[in-house]
């Protein structure tokens, strides 16, 4: 298997967990106590299996948790030392945006509309100048700008599978957040598309910080340059990814690892 080699100075600190605990219901903890730091321009890959806790994890970094009716949350969550609890959704999710794990382009919008899709939903309105540049300059980011720049006034659901998901990659990144957030964001696609996703993901890392629920392993040890092993809703080893699939520490990391259980 590749490991992606860990960096030599480690990024400094943009997100920290602070003891997190969130239950769906009385006393029935999906995430339990955790405490991390996550690096700046970097990728980290939450893996572990089923239930462990991983997509409610990150849905509670930009508060996507927080649609569920009983939920209760415990702890907190500071982006640079500001806890995201005491920030308004709105600008919280300007900051932290989410690409989910089917592409999901709104259906009624055309490629454009759905770049500036973010724009138009919080009633911020742009000169048409801005929005031409906005478009192409996160289409480019996203390497699809060449192969879509015909047919932008084309339904966004008109485009292959791996395309409309480096479309939702673009909508998430057109309020230029600090964090992107991906809940398996290639699991539905073929291996020449995730290939793609893998390769943006690595050279958007350079201008933003990416957490990634990952089932995949070899694509956590491909591309993420941290890893996290959750179980039961406990984070149990955090490292270097290189660290982690070489010398895990906890024979539950090791025993996913290895495919005992998952
Ligand atoms: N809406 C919900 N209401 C009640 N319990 C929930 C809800 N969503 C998740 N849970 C429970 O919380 C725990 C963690 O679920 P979560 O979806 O975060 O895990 P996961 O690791 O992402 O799982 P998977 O890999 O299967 O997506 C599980 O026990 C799950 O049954």
């Amino acid at each position: 298997m590749m490991i992606n080699e860990p960096n030599v100075t480690p990024e400094p600190t943009i997100l920290s967990f602070d003891n997190l605990s969130i239950a769906y219901d009385k006393d029935k903890y999906a995430v339990k106590n955790v405490s991390a730091e996550v690096h700046k321009n970097s990728i980290t890959a939450i893996m572990g299996p089923s239930g462990c806790g991983k997509t409610t994890l990150l849905r509670a970094i930009n508060r996507m948790h927080e649609l569920y009716p009983n939920i209760s949350t415990e702890g907190k969550i500071n982006l640079y030392g500001d806890n995201i609890y005491e920030m308004s959704t709105i600008e919280l999710r300007r900051k932290i945006g989410m690409v989910f794990q089917r592409p999901n382009p709104f259906p009624t919008m055309s490629i454009y509309e759905n770049v500036i899709a973010g724009y138009k939903l919080n009633g911020i309105h742009l000169k048409r100048s801005e929005r031409d540049e906005i478009v192409e300059s996160t289409l480019r980011d996203v390497a699809l700008w060449e192969e879509v720049k015909s047919a932008l006034h084309k339904k966004g659901t008109f485009l292959s599978g791996g395309q409309q998901q480096r479309l939702c990659v673009a909508r998430a990144l057109a309020f230029k957040p600090e964090v992107i957030l991906l809940d398996e964001p290639t699991s539905a696609l073929d291996p020449i598309s995730t290939a793609k996703i893998e390769d943006l993901l690595v050279d958007l890392k350079k201008h933003y910080t990416i957490i990634l629920v990952t089932h995949n392993m070899s694509q956590a040890a491909r591309i993420s340059d941290y890893s996290m092993f959750m179980y039961l809703g406990q984070l149990i080893e955090y490292e270097d990814t290189k660290t982690m699939f070489t010398n895990p520490k906890d024979s539950r990391t090791e025993g996913y690892l290895t495919g005992k259980f998952g």
